[in-house]
This record gives structure tokens, sequence and C-alpha cells, in this order.
């Protein structure tokens, strides 16, 4: 099966030659492009692409014409919750009224608060509900992602959500993978005995996931008043017995030491990032952890924003991710997200876009399949609405810059 698009006014993030796994520093300010372009896609891969004054005379099976917009490889959404149960609006209201986050949570709400909801619920329901939001993000130019466990906080509910994401996975609409972070909170019953829990995670849960093939890596928030750093250490060191990458989130609310422990454990990435400084950097700077800012969390939170540019001006690469939760960031809209990089971080349209695609891509280690338009790579596209340039998708705020996806090869 064929697929010829012609008359693309820019395509973006093309590359020829050796696979490139990340971008990083200066050279993030880069989008390689071709501008009146086409590109073949065959069998569900980018087979070739090209100038139009070289387009190749072929009969294709499918012909699309894409005058006036462009073709961007689709977003990879490295970091989501996005299996839930239920809403959490009461506590957006209030957080409005001035009740912080932490607070919410050390009252029993935020995380416990979405396991009591997800432990009641029926397995298809969620795998219903959760298919729904894949749809929705998917529509808005998302084609791979991460989802983590997270709310069951217990052996059953635990598998529970690995198993919804396996179904997610198993649909084939985009690549999945999955993230297990039963230490996310200490559930009510282990509050006294905290090494009971971690001890409950470490003998009984990840024996279970890892023996089922339910997980691609380890989850722990490593943060003041949830994990420490040597309760992070622990459950690592037993993650990578079982073949579990850690993937932690760190830094969020405090300078929690999440950093340091993520890069020394080799984490694929360290996500949410707002407490960063010169350690923080020196770490990232000796070790090959991507660094994954989470702004729209912070900006649905109203707390401080990731410095990026001290991140990118220190040569590093940034990637950035949605966070879709039902607390802190309830939107996996990857377009949003880029306008508040852009506007609050001060990252430009085009490093955006570089974490966003190729290092998005690495956070989930499928960098030689995703992130750029190459030979070889999987063919799951953005064609736009009609625009002048790439600059202009974080700048339409609030609007869908997707006109048509493809995936797998296939207009949806
Ligand atoms: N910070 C920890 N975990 C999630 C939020 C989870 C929640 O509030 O439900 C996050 O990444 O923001
Ligand atoms: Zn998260």
């Amino acid at each position: 099966m064929q697929t010829l698009i012609t008359h693309i006014k820019h395509l973006y993030q093309v590359e020829t030659g050796a696979v490139k796994h990340t971008v990083a520093g200066a050279d993030m300010a880069h989008l390689p492009e071709l501008e009146n372009a086409w590109l073949l896609i065959e069998n569900g891969r980018i087979h070739s692409f090209g100038s139009m004054d070289q387009v190749p005379e072929l009969r294709a099976d499918e012909s699309i014409d894409a005058s006036g917009c462009l073709v961007l490889p689709a977003w990879v959404d490295s970091h989501t919750h996005l299996v839930f149960a239920a809403p959490r609006e009461e506590e957006f209201v209030d957080r409005i009224k001035g009740v912080s986050y932490e607070e919410i949570a050390r009252k029993g709400g935020g995380i416990l608060n979405s396991a009591r909801r997800l432990r009641d619920m029926d397995e298809e329901l969620l795998y219903e509900q959760s298919l729904q939001r894949l749809h929705q993000v998917v529509a808005q130019g998302t084609g791979a992602i991460e989802i983590k466990s997270g709310y069951g906080l217990g052996t059953e509910a635990e598998l529970k959500m690995l198993r919804v994401i396996r179904r997610l996975k198993e649909t084939n609409l985009i690549p999945v993978k999955a993230s297990f972070l039963a230490a996310h909170a200490y559930p009510v019953e282990y509050k006294e005995n905290k090494t009971a829990y971690i001890k409950l995670i470490i003998d009984e849960m990840l024996p279970r996931v890892a023996g089922e093939g339910l997980a691609d890596y380890m989850d722990a928030f490593c943060e003041e008043g949830f994990f420490s750093v040597a309760d992070t250490e622990q459950l690592l060191e037993a993650a990578w017995k079982y073949g579990l990458k850690p993937k932690i989130h760190a830094n969020q609310l405090h300078y929690s030491g999440g950093v340091e422990v993520g890069v020394k454990h080799n984490a694929v990435s360290v996500d949410h990032l707002e407490c960063v400084g010169d350690k923080e950097i020196a770490a990232l700077q000796s070790g090959n952890t991507m660094p994954t800012l989470l702004p729209a969390a912070a900006f649905f939170l109203g707390i401080q924003y990731q410095p990026a540019r001290r991140i990118i001006d220190a040569g590093l690469p940034v990637c950035l991710a949605s966070d879709y939760n039902p607390g802190s960031c309830p939107s996996g809209n990857m377009n949003l997200l880029m306008t508040i990089a852009c506007t609050q971080l001060k990252m430009t349209p085009a490093e955006a876009i570089n974490a966003v695609t190729l290092n998005g891509a690495a956070a989930l280690e499928l960098s030689t399949e995703m992130g750029t338009i190459a030979a070889g790579k999987r063919a799951n596209l953005i064609i736009t609405r009609p625009m002048n340039n790439a600059n202009f998708i974080p700048y339409d705020f609030g609007n869908n810059p997707v006109g048509r996806m493809i995936l797998n090869g296939k207009l949806m």
C-alpha cells in the first residue's frame, strides 16, 4: 500500500543520514525542513520524501494534496496518567480558594482521592473511558504515548490499571508505553508503616507486573511528603533487577534530590523539574537522562515554571510532555502545552516542536521509530490545517492545528 502526499507547504523535522536520538542545546532552535515537498508512505512506514520539482512519477494507491498545509511527525506524549476513574473538579475549586495541592494531598485528597475512585471502578468501564481519552488526544496530534498506573496503590488495583493500559496498547492505534507507578503516594492503610508499602511493591507487585509483562518502566514520585530519595533508590534498584528502567517524577515541589537519584540510576527521564538549579543541571550533564518538563501542570496548579532556558543553555536536551491527569493537569492537549512552553518558559516554537517530537520519542526510547521524518520510521504524521509555518501552531492557542492525522500510514 502506497500513499503519496504532495504539495506540502513545509515538511518539518526531515532527517537524512544517521538516526539522531535527541536534539540538545542550541540545536533545538533548528527545525530542519523542506519547502514545497512530497512524502511517500509504503506499508505504514515513511519511504522517501523530497522537493516537488522532483516528485516521483508513480501511481500510488492513495494521493493526498496537502496544498497550503504543513506536515510534521505526530507529537509524542511521554508522560501521562490517562487511565483514571473520575475527574477532580472540586479540588480545582479548593485551590482557587487558596488551598494548596500539597495541603489537599495531606488531607487525603489528590492522588488518594483518585485511588479511592479507581479501586471501585469496573475494569471494562475504566478501559472504555480511557480509550475515549486516547482517541481525543490522537485527534489533537498525539501519535505515541506513555501511560502510568499509580491510582491503584494496591496490588489488584495497580494490576487492573496496567491491564487497561495493555488493552490500549493492543488496539494498535498508536504506540503505547506503560509505567508502573505504585510509588505514587502512600495508601492510607500504610501511612504509619511506609516500609511495609515499599516491601509490598518490591516483593509482591513488581514480580507480578514484570512476570506478566505489564510495564515498560518503573516510576516513583520522589518528593517531600511522598517518596524520599532513599525510598526511590530502593525501588529503582529492585526495578532494574526485573528489567524495568526508571522514569521518575522529580523536583516538582521541592529540591528533593529526585533529579540526582534519577541520573544515578540511569533513568530514561526525570519529569516535572520545576525546582532545578546548578546542582540538578550538573547532574543532568553527567548522564544520559532526558529532562522532561511538564509546564501544563505548573500552569494548572499556578506554581513556578520549569527553567527551560537554563537547561537548554547548558547544552542539554529538553522534552515536553502533557502530564494528563485528573488533578494537576486534566488535559492531554500537546498544542496548548507548546503555547505554555513558548509564552511562560520562553522556548521558541522550533524548540517546543523538537521537545514534543524527537526528544519525546527519546524519552520513550522510540527515536528509531518516531519523532522525525526519516525513511523507515513509522508514518504517524500530522497534516495541519492550512497555515503559513510552524510558528502558527503555538501562536494559534486554543485551536487544533490538526487537519488530518495519518497513523500507521493510514489517513484517519
Ligand atoms: N505529581 C505527581 N503525580 C501527578 C499528579 C497526580 C494527581 O494529582 O493525580 C503529576 O505528575 O502531576
Ligand atoms: Zn505525572
